[in-house]
């Protein structure tokens, strides 16, 4: 983020308690700039789907404000509202109605008039224009689920929220919705959306938060996440196993490591860094007579980030 970027919606201090007393967020802050793709991952139960209802006027949060486009959510709850297109994670669509007229419909619920052009163009980019004159029930849940996407664009909302847009749906189907998304973004759509799948982010995102037991436990930009967080490794089997890191190697205490059998040396170096210490390090080895049968390098993936995170907080 920089500050040349319009902040489009933001959050601050919100919390959420439901009835029964379950403290569902606990502070979330979090800003959301004009344009982008933010992807929020966590585990089941994190506050994904809170936060977003909340956001979108569903939920109301027990404290805390959110503004979007500078409007109040609950002081200006129509117009921010009427400024989002929410995707919910379940089909609840008049499955005997025609894709026209249930997409149409649904811009008539934001007291929008009719626009036949604007609704001719959200299904003809979904690929959903042959299909207009279908009932909903006929047609498979892929294209169901562009129907949702296509009811939450009819009213021509600026932001998008997608919860888990692509659960249970097959590769070739995700691939699809990805394009849509990056279609949306073309036409200046900010895009938000929940999900498990972790290169689902890796593909789509811009930045990425990541949302543990009710807490943004990070938010950043995707390829700042992963060098930041992400390190490389280098593993090297020894021909013979070594009792203890040999005394020439001392400069490397920290980021080396020694198995507990003596056979493989570990060292983890900084990929952003001039320099990786890796020739040194061999060159010691050498000095030492320690003798390297194999070696190997391994990148942590956003994946290995995302449970280390998790597991520090657990
Ligand atoms: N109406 C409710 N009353 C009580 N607890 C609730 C209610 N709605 C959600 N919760 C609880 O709040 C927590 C957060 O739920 P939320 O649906 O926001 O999580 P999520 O991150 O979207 O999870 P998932 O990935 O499974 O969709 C969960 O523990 C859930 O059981």
């Amino acid at each position: 983020m920089t500050s040349q970027d319009q902040i489009l919606i933001s959050a601050k201090s919100v919390t959420k308690t439901y009835e029964d007393g379950f403290q569902a967020l606990k502070g979330v802050d979090l800003d959301i700039v004009d344009g982008e793709i933010i992807a929020l991952l966590g585990p089941n139960g994190a506050g994904k789907t809170t936060l977003i209802s909340i956001i979108c006027g569903i939920v109301n949060a027990s404290s805390g404000t959110v503004t979007v486009a500078g409007h109040d959510i609950v002081d200006d709850y129509r117009k921010t509202r009427s400024l989002i297109g929410l995707v919910p994670q379940e089909l609840t669509t008049d499955a005997f109605e025609s894709v026209w007229s249930t997409v149409s419909f649904s811009r008539g619920l934001f007291g929008k008039p009719a626009n036949p052009a604007h609704i001719e163009k959200v299904l003809k980019d979904l690929s959903l224009w042959d299909k207009k004159d279908n009932r909903i029930m006929q047609l498979s849940g892929g294209m169901k689920r562009r129907v949702l996407i296509a009811k939450a664009l009819a009213h021509e909302p600026r932001i998008l929220f997608l919860d888990e847009p692509t659960a249970g749906v097959d590769v070739e189907l995700r691939k699809d919705m990805w394009a849509v998304v990056e279609q949306l973004r073309a036409d200046g759509v900010t895009i938000i959306l929940t999900t498990h799948y972790i290169e689902e982010a890796e593909a789509i995102a811009d930045r990425i938060g990541v949302i543990n037991k009710g807490e943004i436990i990070v938010v950043e930009e995707k390829a700042a996440l992963m060098t930041k967080l992400g390190q490389k490794s280098l593993r090297l089997d020894l021909h013979a196993p070594l009792t203890r890191i040999p005394d020439n190697l001392s400069a490397f205490t920290g980021a080396l490591d020694l198995s507990e059998d003596g056979s493989v040396l570990t060292y983890s170096y900084d990929t952003s860094a001039e320099r990786t210490g890796i020739t040194r390090l061999l060159a010691g080895l050498a000095e030492a007579d320690v003798r390297v049968a194999d070696l190997s390098t391994h990148q942590s993936s956003l994946e290995d980030i995302f449970v280390d995170l998790v597991r520090e907080q657990a």
